[in-house]
């Protein structure tokens, strides 16, 4: 789960800064640093100065707060700290006490060296796209119930598309991570609906709490302050001590993420399957850790991984993917065209294959994802020092403790890497024109050996995030026609308050049914 906080109060504020857009408080030259400095290059102070711009710098300082932060904007740098000098930069900048915290305390995205490393070998079997394909029917089960509720809802009146995509999410978690219905389209008072937006809401003590659990860990310790609060935990343990007690009686086996965790727990860890088995003859190394002490404890917490971590993020991409297909009505009919033609060619059917088939559906989503990632930026810790940069280039050295911020929302909006960057252009992402060059300024799903689970390929490409958001867009776009509603403020302006971006007052849009002879 992304750091949007640190974003938001750093570079949320479009100034002059890097190629017009986002960070306001850089600077590696400044001529009067003030008594922060503790970055050495070459026997040099960097400055950590209050303001200025980072244009044609690799790296430069800023303070959170009261802490100078080194931020990296070079991708040859980021290949380092990402993914060739891991090692030195293993944990993400969050403390999560599990003893206060039991099931945040367990979330790989809050965990440390060994622990982290146990738990996402634990966990990352279950992610592979054998164990994961067979959950697309439970994707796409929930897609229908959106068109029904669509089709009841849409004549009265513009539909709000981020509580339609909430609703979304979590119907697909509550049935793929906990194996229930969430009936979030049909029951006003759904109850995993009502903790996402608890979890996830945007106000007062909620907005508070998360800035000190963010900026100052120290204090959120003091204070005991969780994450997941008390009462949202209770919640996620009675569903789950009722499932599992369901199950264990009557043996039901269901094809969900909760069904291989139960497996992780009986046999200590996941078998592989053929395809996992190819993907490690092709080097393509799936950890599986030894799982000892694999209990119902874990089995909670990795299930709320799946909510705390896919529900928001996944929502908030589904509705801004929505808002630009309304917004560019030509990139909508073009991928009417395509998804029409391949559901044609299936006999109307939504599948796993199908959605693969969809090229330009990629394209769109991925476009959707660099102009509005669900998470700004990165926050890697230097957990050994070491040197970044290459002569005759600068070369810093970063010591222990070092905060380093990857700005993703910058990286997408620099020009030199994508031109006219505030357009929305889905042939940025054509296969012609991805490639490699992309690799290191677009990072909508971090990068290296903690990427998004829900985003790690194997053999094939079913990628969890990716599939629900995929299947929702094709089911919306065969069955409707989307339009902007006036009610949308213009030009939409970003909550700062969010914890994910969300736009204020809410994306409206109407939905007019297309009557398709075979629906999906
Ligand atoms: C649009 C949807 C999503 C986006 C944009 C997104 C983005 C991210 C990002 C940026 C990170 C940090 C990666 C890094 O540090 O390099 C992350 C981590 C993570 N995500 Fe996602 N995510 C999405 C959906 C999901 C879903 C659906 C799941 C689960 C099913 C998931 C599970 C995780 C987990 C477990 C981590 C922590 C990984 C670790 O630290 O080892 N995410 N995600």
């Amino acid at each position: 789960m992304p750091n949007y906080f640190g974003s938001c109060v750093l570079f949320s504020q479009p100034t002059d800064g890097v190629n017009g857009r986002d960070v306001g408080i850089c600077d590696l030259d400044s001529g009067s640093p003030p008594d922060v400095a503790h970055h050495q290059t070459e026997g040099q102070t960097i400055a950590l100065a209050e303001t200025g711009k980072l244009e044609g710098h690799p790296f430069g300082g800023y303070y959170n707060y009261v802490t100078p932060m080194l931020m990296v904007r070079d991708p040859e740098i980021l290949r380092t700290v990402l993914v060739k000098g891991f090692s030195n930069f293993h944990d993400n900048d969050f403390h999560m006490d599990v003893s206060l915290d039991p099931l945040a305390g367990r979330n790989p995205f809050f965990l440390k060296g060994e622990r982290w490393r146990t738990v996402r070998s634990q966990i990352t079997p279950a992610f592979t796209s054998g164990k994961i394909k067979p959950m697309f029917s439970l994707m796409t089960e929930v897609c229908q119930e959106m068109k029904t509720y669509l089709e009841k809802v849409s004549p009265q009146g513009p539909v709000e598309v981020k509580e339609m995509s909430n609703k979304y999410t979590s119907d697909v978690v509550a049935s793929c991570a906990y194996g229930i219905k969430g009936d979030a389209f049909t029951n006003p008072d759904a109850k995993f609906l009502k903790a996402g937006k608890n979890l996830f809401k945007a106000s007062g003590w909620g907005t508070a709490k998360m800035i000190i659990l963010i900026f100052f860990p120290k204090l959120a310790s003091f204070l005991r302050l969780r994450f997941i609060s008390k009462e949202i935990e209770q919640f996620f343990r009675s569903v789950l001590r009722d499932v599992l007690s369901l199950r264990e009686k009557s043996g039901i086996v269901r094809n969900d993420f909760l069904q291989l965790l139960i497996q992780i727990k009986a046999k200590g860890q996941l078998p592989l399957t053929q395809q996992d088995k190819l993907a490690n003859e092709n080097t393509k190394k799936i950890p599986t850790g030894e799982n000892t002490n694999y209990g119902d404890e874990d089995i909670l917490a990795h299930a709320t991984t799946f909510f705390l971590d896919g529900y928001e993020t996944s929502a908030a991409t589904l509705s801004f993917i929505l808002l630009e297909l309304a917004l560019n009505t030509d990139i909508q009919e073009t991928l009417r065209t395509e998804i029409d033609a391949v559901l044609d060619e299936d006999q109307g059917e939504l599948s796993y294959d199908a959605i693969n088939r969809m090229k330009y559906l990629g394209m769109v989503v991925s476009e959707t994802l660099r102009l509005h990632p669900p998470g700004l930026s990165l926050a890697r810790v230097c957990t050994k020092a070491c040197e970044i940069g290459e002569s005759p280039g600068p070369v810093l050295k970063v010591e222990q403790g070092t905060v380093v911020t990857i700005p993703i929302n910058s990286l997408h909006m620099d020009p030199q890497y994508f031109p006219d960057p505030e357009r929305f252009d889905p042939e940025r992402f054509s296969e012609e024109n991805v490639q490699q060059k992309l690799r290191f300024v677009y990072l909508p799903f971090g990068e290296g050996p903690r990427q998004c689970l829900g985003m790690i390929q194997f053999v094939i490409s079913f990628r969890f995030a990716l599939a629900q958001m995929k299947a929702a867009v094709a089911s919306l776009v065969s069955n409707f026609e989307i339009t902007l509603n006036k009610k949308t403020r213009s030009p939409i302006v970003i909550d700062p308050t969010c914890l994910m971006p969300c736009v204020i007052g809410g994306i409206w849009l109407d939905f007019k049914p297309r009557g398709r002879a075979k629906s999906v």
